[in-house]
């Protein structure tokens, strides 16, 4: 039996703790979203964060800027709001045009602002194991393992991809979860041989379709992070269907941990509201 972990459901219970949190707060946390130019995909999360933030109670303190922008603009843009009291959390969507340095963006962002978890701060924190802003993805993938009740501790746990939104933290946490952690990427050499010995298998490769049977043992918890949009509607990097009775846990595309990456969002901007 392969369950088909319903990522809109705990999305939703993350959303209705973080809003009954904020009902008692005595004030709204507010969050600016930075959006850099006109990428469609882009526009789509933006807008999903943008209603989770006014369902949550809290402020929207949305900017949008010209794709042409210049580095110093946005640089100036993040100091204004990293000032301001009445924003608790600052989010660079990610990509940006290629003109911009978005290391050097980020990290403007003060670490208490850092709602996507991605400063060096942030990101040295969660190395060293010390409390901290989170990555929204990866936390949201560790909510769902946790939902389902898969086991990380002593796990072999692998992770497909090692880009520093999701991959890399991603093994991190698994890590602080005391499970034992490989990182695959597009050099590691015989991929499906490393990924059959995966008790769970996170892949965030961003190649649609990388992943079928022939990569996943009996009785994995397999969580696809991968969304690629197609003529025939969102897919992931995983080929979901071919793991019907093999694998014990897949999430869906759409469905899954997209709508976990709003949820946690949602966490850290109360989180980060609460000092
Ligand atoms: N600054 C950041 N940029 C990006 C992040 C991030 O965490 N911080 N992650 C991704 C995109 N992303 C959030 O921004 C994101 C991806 C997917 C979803 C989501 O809800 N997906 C739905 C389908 C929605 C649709 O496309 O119709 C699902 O999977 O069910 C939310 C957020 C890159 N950039």
């Amino acid at each position: 039996m392969t369950t088909f972990i319903d990522g809109k459901a705990v999305a939703l219970r993350v959303g209705a703790q973080v809003t009954a949190e904020v009902a008692t707060l005595g004030r709204k946390p507010g969050l600016a979203t930075i959006l850099v130019g006109d990428d469609p995909a882009s526009a789509v999360y933006v807008a999903g964060k943008r209603k989770a933030v006014r369902e949550a109670g809290m402020r929207d303190l949305h900017r949008s800027l010209p794709a042409t922008v210049p580095q110093g603009q946005v640089a100036a843009m993040i100091d204004e709001l990293a000032a301001d009291p009445g924003c608790d959390g600052i989010l660079l969507q990610l990509p940006l045009p290629a003109h911009l340095d978005p290391g050097a963006l980020i990290d403007r962002i003060p670490a208490g602002k850092d709602v996507d978890g991605l400063t060096t701060r942030s990101a040295g924190l969660l190395a060293r194991g010390e409390n901290g802003l989170r990555p929204c993805t990866p936390s949201g993938v560790i909510e769902l393992l946790a939902s389902e009740g898969v086991k990380m501790r002593g796990a072999h746990a692998v992770v497909v991809g090692r880009s520093s939104l999701v991959g890399h933290p991603m093994a991190e946490m698994l890590l602080h979860h005391d499970a034992t952690v490989s990182i695959a990427h597009k050099h590691t050499a015989d991929l499906a041989a490393l990924t059959r010995e995966a008790d769970i298998l996170v892949v965030a490769a961003g190649v649609p379709g990388l992943i079928g049977a022939e990569h996943v043992k009996p009785g994995a918890a397999v969580i696809d992070v991968g969304i690629h949009r197609t003529p025939h509607g969102l897919t992931g990097d995983v080929r979901t269907a071919e793991l019907r009775g093999i694998a014990a846990q897949v999430t869906p595309v759409p469905g899954g941990v997209g709508p976990m990456t709003i949820a946690m969002l949602m966490a850290n901007t109360l989180r980060a509201a609460c000092g």
